[in-house]
């Protein structure tokens, strides 16, 4: 049994662990230690489906980001760790195509 969170979390392993922060994993970032993360597990029955599972990820972002707006409804929204991340206000967001914000910022 593993617990991600305890070298997730670490600070002396990531920096600012809680920070958004994409770039950490870029391949010119310096490589956590073995077993440090864990996501996909670790050792030879590591996820075989992980460097797909992270394109189809970006993929996925990448689409959500430039095909649509998001505004965050609750502005005090915050969430705790129960150990998985959980929203306190249920992160209500609007989502709208960006064409059609587009198109109302023209009006
Ligand atoms: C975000 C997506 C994914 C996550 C977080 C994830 C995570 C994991 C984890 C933690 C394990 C256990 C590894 C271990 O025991 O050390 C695992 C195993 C496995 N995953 Fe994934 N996985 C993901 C996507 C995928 C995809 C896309 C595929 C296939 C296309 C896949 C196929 C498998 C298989 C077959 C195993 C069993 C490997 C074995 O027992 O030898 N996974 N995955």
């Amino acid at each position: 049994m593993i617990s991600m969170s305890m070298t997730h979390m670490d600070e002396s392993i990531f920096q600012n662990p809680t920070m958004f922060d994409p770039t950490r994993f870029e391949k010119h970032a310096p490589s956590p230690p073995p077993f440090s993360y864990t996501a996909f597990g670790g050792g030879p029955r590591m996820c075989p489906g992980f460097e797909l599972a992270k394109m189809e990820t970006l993929v996925m972002m990448h689409r959500l980001v430039t095909t649509f707006t998001w505004e965050l409804l609750k502005k005090d929204e915050s969430f705790k760790r129960v150990p998985m991340p959980e929203f306190d206000q249920g992160l209500l967001v609007r989502v709208k195509p960006l064409k059609e914000t587009r198109a109302s910022y023209e009006a």
